[in-house]
């Protein structure tokens, strides 16, 4: 089956453009490509940006692998949600005769991957997930909630000759555990601080209500859902469509959901509540290459200041 997402010519363009420079290398796989220095250097400066913001609120930082436990990707729902993004680690397990067919399905160009099994690694779809079965394993939460900091490489199969849509892509999140209220008054501090930002690097965006790509018939009403409750926002910035801007930063409100699931508790057992406000590394590099040109030491004076200082 093929899975890929279509991608128009302008987005083809400019991700021929980002090898052209140099910036990106291909691997010959969509979505999965190499970052120059230059490239990964837009990425640092931005995140010290990011934490210039954040480093204010004392947000605790924890950094965890590409790869998270497939029992908690499990309980977290996603498979139920997100099936078609969602990517297992499978390895070889078998003994001398399974080695053996492997090589010569290798070397009569057959499928070998029957020859593999699923361990007990998943890749991580969203920095956050591996969170809160972490924070809920510590006790209960203090009355003030909690703040986190976190960065992962994420994985979605979504192949795409849309360089903004990645298979293998940074997060940095930061993410707010507690009361509704303080949920709420995170995610409203962002969206001002987001859009600040995104404005302060020269680009142009706006917020906008949005929903997760729910997988099927029931996911249509998830979305739905989603929206109507005004659980997401994201900040889009236009990259290779005008009319289909794309979205940079993710603005989620999770009620309850993963509170009750991980019993991820204030000390009398009311569930928590918790958010996120995600930055995706890639997209803000790539937005700032396609609307600044491919040199940064080229880019608007105001602009280089905000990152290089
Ligand atoms: N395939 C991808 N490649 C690069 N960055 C991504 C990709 N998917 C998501 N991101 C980034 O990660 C952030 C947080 O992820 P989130 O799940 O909110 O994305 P999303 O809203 O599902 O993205 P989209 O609607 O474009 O698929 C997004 O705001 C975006 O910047
Ligand atoms: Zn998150």
């Amino acid at each position: 089956m093929d899975a890929k997402v279509t991608a128009g010519p302008a987005a083809k363009a400019l991700l021929d453009d980002l090898f052209a420079n140099g910036l990106l290398f291909p691997s010959g796989v969509d979505g999965l490509y190499g970052r120059s220095g230059t490239f990964e250097e837009v990425i640092e400066r931005f995140e010290a940006a990011v934490s210039k913001l954040g480093d204010v609120d004392n947000a605790e930082r924890i950094h965890f692998p590409p790869g998270m436990a497939r029992a908690t990707l499990e309980k977290s729902g996603y498979l139920k949600s997100f099936p078609q993004l969602a990517g297992c680690v499978h390895s070889f397990m078998g003994g001398e005769a399974e080695h053996a067919q492997l090589l010569a399905k290798i070397t009569a160009g057959d499928d070998w991957s029957e020859l593999q099994d699923a361990t007990d690694v998943c890749l991580t779809p969203a920095a956050c997930y591996p969170l809160y079965p972490t924070v809920a394993a510590r006790g209960a939460l203090p009355e003030e909630g909690k703040l986190f900091d976190l960065k992962s490489y994420c994985f979605r199969h979504e192949p795409s000759q849309d360089p903004a849509r990645m298979q293998l892509f940074r997060m940095r999140e930061y993410v707010r555990i507690g009361t509704p209220e303080q949920v709420q008054s995170f995610r409203r501090s962002w969206l001002e601080r987001g859009q600040g930002l995104i404005n302060s690097l020269g680009l142009p965006c706006h917020v906008d209500l949005a929903n997760d790509p729910f997988f099927g018939r029931a996911g249509k009403m998830l979305a739905n859902n989603q929206r109507d409750s005004g659980l997401k926002f994201e900040l889009l910035i236009p990259i290779t469509s005008e009319e289909k801007p794309t979205a940079c930063l993710s603005f989620n409100y999770h009620q309850d959901h993963f509170g009750s699931l991980w019993k991820l508790q204030f000390a009398d057992g009311t569930p928590a509540h918790s958010g996120c406000v995600g930055f995706g590394l890639e997209r803000v590099a790539i937005a700032l290459f396609k609307h600044h040109g491919p040199d940064p030491k080229r880019w608007p004076a105001a602009v280089r200041k905000v990152l290089w200082g």
